[in-house]
């Protein structure tokens, strides 16, 4: 059997300093490693060339760089990307990358499949099967030919960011640091159902942007859509932002899906209003990508300007996302839903 090795991607530079340590290399290896890996970005420890011959081959003994290339890409005809990756176990994630005028964003997973099961979502229908790594989260950012023209991260992919919250912190963490990528956490969003020790936790140890997926204003209805409502109410979530400061840098935004007679009347503008007053933040309107087997429809453009409108009037900034990559499969879970199914129909045939 081939020796596994470790990556190094997705390793801190405190990390970086014990396996230096470990190794028995001088300390000052350990920022060199780093700039390596994080600046210059490159596939391979024999590119270390700082390093000596003689340490990059210790190195290379047990570990490796540990980026993979995508394994597959569509491409839309508005530039919108999709990258599937598969990790070592075999699992499939999604990326996407969305260039949009000065702007270059890239949708990244948390997890393989998701917890959480929200009616409308296509990875909520796979389940769970994994938690990514650090490696394997910021391997989508490492592995893409667009990765140096990224001017921003969400991590609206597959999976909740909150239910790997360490992997998620570390990885925004190289994302930051001055070792690391050195971007500003401004650059970076989060998004989320709202989990609450994760939401306390990432409020105090993170700069990051937050996004709370939020899609209906009433519990009952809410939990109707997202089972974990139950555990964790949109009530109690507002609550809690509101003793955090937002009025600098950090931006607060709520996601709202915008559904055909579920949620889409001035009844569910006025409550959003009520429930939102006083907080600094705005909303995204996003249109519904559909997904098989949900009865659920998109609304039409015209209630969703008015629904914006509405909104905005009334002192709630909204704004209504652009729907990129229709035309290949969009909705995050759908690709990799497709390879899934095509490697059982494989077995099976
Ligand atoms: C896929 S989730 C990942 C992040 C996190 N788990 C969350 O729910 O916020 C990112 C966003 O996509 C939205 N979403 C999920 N399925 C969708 C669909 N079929 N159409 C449009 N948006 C969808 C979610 O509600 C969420 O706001
Ligand atoms: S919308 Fe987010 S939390 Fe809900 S199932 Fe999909 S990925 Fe999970």
């Amino acid at each position: 059997m081939a020796d596994v090795k470790i990556p190094l991607l997705g390793k801190t530079l405190s990390e970086i300093q014990g396996i230096v340590h470990g190794l028995g290399m001088p300390g000052f290896t350990a920022k060199q490693i780093v700039a390596w890996l994080y600046d210059k970005k490159v596939f391979s420890i024999d590119d270390m060339t700082n390093l000596s011959l003689k340490n990059r081959e210790r190195l290379k003994e047990n570990y490796e760089i540990g980026a993979t290339a995508p394994i597959h890409e569509m491409r839309s005809v508005d530039g919108t990307v999709k990258y599937l990756f598969c990790t070592p176990e075999g699992d499939y994630i999604e990326s996407v990358y969305i260039p949009d005028e000065d702007r270059a964003t890239l949708c990244v997973s948390s997890q393989v499949g998701c917890k959480m099961n929200c009616k409308f979502c296509m990875t909520g229908k796979q389940g769970y099967t994994n938690s990514l790594t650090p490696t394997q989260i910021l391997n989508q950012i490492y592995s893409i030919p667009e990765r140096d023209k990224l001017t921003n991260i969400v991590f609206m992919g597959m999976g909740e960011p909150f239910d790997n919250l360490d992997a998620v912190l570390r990885s925004l963490e190289i994302l930051t640091a001055d070792y690391g990528y050195a971007w500003s956490p401004k650059r970076i969003t989060v998004s989320t159902v709202g989990l609450r020790k994760g939401l306390e936790r990432f409020l105090e140890e993170s700069d990051c942007h937050l996004a709370v997926s939020l899609h209906s204003p009433f519990p009952a209805q809410r939990r109707e859509l997202m089972p974990a409502e139950k555990a964790f109410s949109i009530t109690e979530i507002i609550d809690i932002l509101r003793h955090y400061d937002f009025s600098k840098q950090r931006r607060l935004s709520f996601e709202y899906i915008v559904f055909k007679g579920v949620n889409d009347s001035m009844l569910y503008a006025k409550e959003l209003i009520k429930l939102l007053r006083g907080l600094d933040c705005r909303i995204n309107l996003i249109r519904f990508h559909a997904i098989p087997n949900v009865d659920l429809e998109g609304t039409d453009m015209e209630s969703m300007l008015a629904f914006r409108d509405y909104l905005t009037q009334h002192g709630v900034f909204a704004t209504i996302r652009a729907s990129r990559g229709e035309d290949i499969f969009a909705a995050c879970g759908m690709l990799s839903t497709a390879k899934r199914q095509a490697e059982k129909n494989k077995e099976t045939n």
